[in-house]
């Protein structure tokens, strides 16, 4: 069974359909990169799949269960969610964010406990924060403050993990630690969705690839036959070129104008 899938969704605000007759499923032990143009609608296709924005038709389901009849609770036990990162906020307590994860798997109200506080220390280590575990959030860099978003999610342990635009504040080499963390994810069984605006990392990480523009989603599909020089223009409106460096796939965009 899927651990996340969708039927014939449409999704947007209001009444503005943003894209409509979308269907997938994700299964364990893959991880699924969503890319598509600014304001394609990538961000209202996760808060659909996480129940924060209600679907304007069809369903989603979590394990097999219509995310409609689930408590908010038990679809935080199921899915984990990394947002686009924000400045602001409360000066939290690093660390304390990061246990937030657990609020998950504590009945209401109640504190965190020595196994929730070693899940959120642990999580913080994965991405080489613990020694950010004492620092306020509000006093960290934006990249900072995204490792810790995505350590929360690790902490929730969910079988499914939903990232928006994790790399969007990174560096060269948080990125790839971003991406190793993906695929380790998927080898411990997680099903991985993520976006990104950089279809490197397509070919980087995933094992599928669906683009959300116009209206529509296409695929998923095999990264080979999704990111073409084609389909990016169609996507992005810009010339591309694919190639092979270093035994795998990059591509590049095509500036054109003046020389
Ligand atoms: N709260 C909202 N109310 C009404 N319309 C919204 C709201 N949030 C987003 N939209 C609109 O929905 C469309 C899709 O936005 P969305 O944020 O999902 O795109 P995106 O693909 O995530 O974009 P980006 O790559 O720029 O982050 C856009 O036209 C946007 O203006």
């Amino acid at each position: 069974m899927s651990l996340l899938a969708c039927e014939g969704l449409s999704i947007g605000h209001g009444s503005r359909v943003v894209a409509a007759g979308i269907g997938f499923a994700l299964e364990a032990g893959t991880v699924t990169v969503l890319l598509g143009p600014n304001g394609g609608g990538k961000t209202t296709l996760l808060r659909t799949l996480l129940g924060l924005i209600p679907p304007l038709a069809g369903r989603v389901l979590v394990a097999g269960e219509d995310l409609r009849g689930m408590a908010r609770q038990a679809v935080a036990r199921k899915i984990a969610y990394v947002p686009q990162a924000a400045p602001g906020g409360f000066a939290y307590r690093v660390l304390d964010v990061v246990a937030m994860g657990r609020a998950a798997h504590l009945p209401l109200l109640a504190q965190p406990g020595a196994r929730d506080v070693a899940a959120a220390r642990a999580a913080l280590a994965r991405l080489g924060m613990e020694g950010f575990a004492e620092r306020r959030v509000t006093e960290l860099s934006g990249g900072e403050r995204q490792k810790v978003l995505i350590a929360r999610a690790l902490a929730q342990e969910a079988a499914v993990v939903v990232m928006d635009e994790p790399a969007a504040s990174l560096d060269f080499g948080n990125q790839a630690l971003l991406l190793r963390e993906a695929r380790r994810l998927a080898a411990e069984g997680h099903a991985v969705l993520m976006t990104t605006h950089h279809p490197d990392h397509a070919f980087l990480v995933a094992d599928r690839v669906a683009l959300l523009h116009g209206g529509a989603l296409e695929g998923p599909g095999a990264p080979a036959a999704m990111v073409t020089p084609e389909r990016l223009a169609a996507v992005y409106g810009v010339p591309a070129v694919i190639g092979e460096l270093g035994g795998r796939m990059v591509c590049a965009p095509l500036l054109g104008g003046p020389d």
